[in-house]
């Protein structure tokens, strides 16, 4: 089988898969279209994210058996014409959950307990206990939204804070020895923390925005490792604003462009929550350890030996 890898990733899958006797073409720099003009000579191709594949690019792929995206989020794909069309998708979640999982817990420790300002603090010559006093994850509940992959690692990390973690997932009956499943109003209810782990489609866009956080009884922090378009980030603003988020912990931004490689910073909400001392940003690594990178690879390489090989 051809296969075309569109992005840079582990050498471990152009080495293995070859291996086995796939020939494998490396692209990294070829446009959208350039691309369109070669697909139908490859059986497979394997993304991250900078080429989209849309319909187009499925009914040029004319001979693809398969579509493998290194990484869990497969809103870049598809997938429903790649279905019609018999083309498998592989994804590659069990690679990066734990570095996922760590950075969650990782974030929330740092936001609850003001580690960044106050270590910034310090080393600008500004000594200030008492405003840098952290406030304890014991005894809070911690509500997940998405118990797939994600929440699930992140839940088996937690449990060892004496937090109560509880979710809400559409599929039911999910609960197991590290959270409890419950409906999204009983979420909304008991929730000290939000923290988002579901896809971004049509019925997740802007999910949570003034109505849901309004509806959460308590003020709560937040945390959203999943995607930026998650969140309406004017709302989210807003609520930092009135206190009723007390801080957000954003991995994701609504103002990331495609490629997940820059933001748009013409905005003037962004520059609110970059400037905000209640929000911490990271520029959308919360799976992308160094361990990830080879994990992500093993998985897809195992993944299309199995079913191709
Ligand atoms: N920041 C990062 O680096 C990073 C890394 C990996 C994944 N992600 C994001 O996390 C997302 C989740 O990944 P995953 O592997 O856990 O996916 P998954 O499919 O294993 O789990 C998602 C869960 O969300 C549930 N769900 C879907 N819509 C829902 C809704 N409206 N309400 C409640 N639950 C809903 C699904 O039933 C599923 O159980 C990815 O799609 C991606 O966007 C981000
Ligand atoms: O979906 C994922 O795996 C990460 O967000 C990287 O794209």
């Amino acid at each position: 089988m051809k296969i075309l890898l569109l992005d840079k990733n582990h050498p471990l899958i152009n080495a293995q898969l070859s291996e086995k006797g796939f020939v494998i073409e490396e692209d990294h720099v070829s446009t959208y279209s350039e691309v369109l003009d070669k697909i139908g000579y490859f059986d497979g191709v394997i993304i991250r994210s900078r080429i989209p594949i849309d319909e187009s690019f499925l009914l040029k792929g004319k001979n693809l058996r398969f579509i493998a995206r290194v990484g869990a989020g497969l809103e870049n794909i598809d997938t429903e014409k790649a279905k019609q069309l018999g083309i498998s998708i592989i994804s590659s979640p069990e690679g990066n959950r734990d570095s996922v999982a760590e950075h969650v817990v990782g974030m929330l420790l740092v936001l609850t307990n003001r580690l960044f300002i106050a270590s910034q603090e310090v080393k600008n010559g500004i000594w200030n206990r008492e405003e840098n006093r952290g406030d304890e994850l014991l005894g809070k509940t911690f509500g997940i939204i998405g118990y797939g992959n994600m929440g699930k690692a992140t839940a088996k990390r937690l449990s060892g804070f004496g937090l109560k973690v509880i979710f809400h997932d559409i599929l039911p009956n999910l609960s197991d020895e590290f959270a409890t499943q419950v409906s999204l109003d009983e979420l909304k209810n008991q929730a000290d923390i939000l923290s988002l782990h579901i896809p971004i489609t049509d019925d997740t866009f802007h999910l949570i925005d003034e109505k849901f956080i309004s509806e959460m009884k308590k003020d709560f922090y937040f945390v959203n490792t999943a995607r930026g378009k998650n969140v309406k980030t004017k709302d989210l603003v807003e609520a930092i604003k009135s206190g009723k988020i007390k801080g957000a912990a954003l991995d994701v931004l609504e103002f990331e462009k495609s490629s997940f490689e820059n933001l748009d910073y013409q905005n003037s909400d962004l520059e609110f929550l970059l400037n905000s001392e209640k929000v911490i940003v990271t520029p959308h690594i919360a799976g992308w350890s160094h361990q990830s990178k080879e994990k992500l690879a093993q998985v897809i390489v195992d993944k299309i030996l199995r079913e191709f090989g």
